[in-house]
């Protein structure tokens, strides 16, 4: 053998070797004789990590219990270091957002942008309002709809916060001890939106996540107050009606449904479609939109419990725990495993530890 090719026969070995180390890393592969630094979905395996040295000190600088600014989205990269900012809702620049234009509903807007036009230059309001918006410091709570939230009396530390989630159509009246009188905004589809009119709070923003193409087409209806015509195609009965001006409205960025799910849960891809466990729900899609938005993050009325399989599902209503398996669109269990690596990473407070 010449010694030309001799040398090749040493180098290129080498270099492949070399190759599947550097990408195995990169890929947060587990190497022999090393220990793993991620899981598979990309968070950090120790979850204690510390902020950054500046962060830290700024924070230790601020009077005690004083909302910390850039706190959630800090704690997130601390372990997740690929988070990357998106905005609450749509704009009309939303056909610039590059990691949904691609995707149908529910996770981008393919197929949708004329009709997103049509309603956004209706509503003509793409934030959560002036006060809101120009507050350095914002603290946000997701409220779930879980039965944990009875007899608890949270309503009051529940309405402190700046921005409150509800979702669907948990409701406020009649609750307000447990659950708190302040709505900042409500996220919900056509099918989980409160169906009778005298139910909606005043002053609460109407924020729309949309699962289905006819769901944009909903959406339009309620803008334009015209009458429901199309009544098929939807899983169960439709509020027909929402009494809020189109300023009250808002999409929801669909970015959170597909990040919440592929990335944050991992949940199956289906070629980008809508198919069997792989949506996250609407609870944790909030909370994905809260760690973007907000700078502390917490939560009350999460957790499906599977060894108290006879409690009540939701606050307001005798449906039991066990109805959640009949859910095939979510995957509760790998749901659960995201959302507890929020609460013990400190990056969500749980004020009801039903996570
Ligand atoms: C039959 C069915 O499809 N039920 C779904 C219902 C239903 O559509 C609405 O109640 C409207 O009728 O909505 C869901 O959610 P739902 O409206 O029940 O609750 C809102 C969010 O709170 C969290 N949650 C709720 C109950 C509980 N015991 N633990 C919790 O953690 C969840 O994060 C949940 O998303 C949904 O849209 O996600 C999830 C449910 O799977
Ligand atoms: C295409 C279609 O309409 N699919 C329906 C699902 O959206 C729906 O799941 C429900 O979809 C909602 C969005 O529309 C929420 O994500 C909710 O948590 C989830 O349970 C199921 C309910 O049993 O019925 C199917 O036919």
């Amino acid at each position: 053998m010449k010694p030309a090719h001799k040398l090749l026969f040493v180098v290129c070995p080498m270099l492949v070797l070399g190759f599947i180390y550097y990408s195995s890393g990169k890929l947060h592969l587990h190497v022999w004789g090393q220990k793993p630094l991620f899981d598979k979905q990309g968070f950090m395996l120790n979850l204690d990590t510390k902020l950054p040295l500046d962060l830290a000190y700024k924070y230790g600088n601020l009077s005690e219990g004083a909302c910390k600014p850039g706190y959630a989205a800090a704690k997130m990269t601390a372990i997740y270091p690929k988070s990357k900012p998106a905005s609450m809702f749509l704009d009309r620049n939303f056909k610039r957002l590059a990691k949904v234009i691609n995707y149908l509903p529910p996770f981008g807007f393919r197929t949708q942008e004329r009709i997103i036009d049509v309603i956004l230059s209706a509503t003509k309001n793409y934030g959560l309002g002036p006060e809101l918006d120009s507050l350095i410091c914002k603290r946000c709570i997701i409220v779930g709809n879980g039965g944990i939230l009875s007899n608890k009396s949270l309503g009051s530390r529940i309405d402190e916060y700046d921005v409150v989630v509800r979702l669907n159509e948990a409701p406020v009246s009649g609750y307000t001890r447990d659950v708190g009188s302040k709505t900042t905004m409500r996220i919900t589809y056509p099918e989980g939106a409160i169906q009778k009119p005298e139910r909606y709070e005043k002053d609460s923003l109407f924020v729309f996540s949309a699962f289905k193409p006819l769901d944009f087409k909903w959406l339009r209806q309620m803008v334009y107050k015209e009458k429901l015509v199309r009544l098929e195609g939807f899983w169960k009965s439709v509020a027909r009606y929402v009494p809020r001006e189109p300023s009250e409205i808002r999409i929801l960025n669909p970015y959170f449904i597909q990040e919440a799910a592929f990335q944050f849960i991992g949940l199956p891809q289906n070629n980008g479609l809508m198919g069997k466990g792989n949506i996250p729900t609407l609870g944790t899609v909030a909370i994905t939109m809260a760690l973007h938005n907000c700078d502390e993050v917490a939560v009350a009325g999460f957790g499906y419990d599977m060894n108290t399989p006879h409690a009540p599902l939701h606050y307001y209503e005798s449906v039991k725990m066990s109805a959640i398996k009949e859910s095939w669109t979510h995957n509760i269990s790998k749901e659960k495993e995201f959302l507890r690596k929020l609460v013990k990473a400190n990056i969500i407070t749980d004020l009801t530890n039903g996570i």
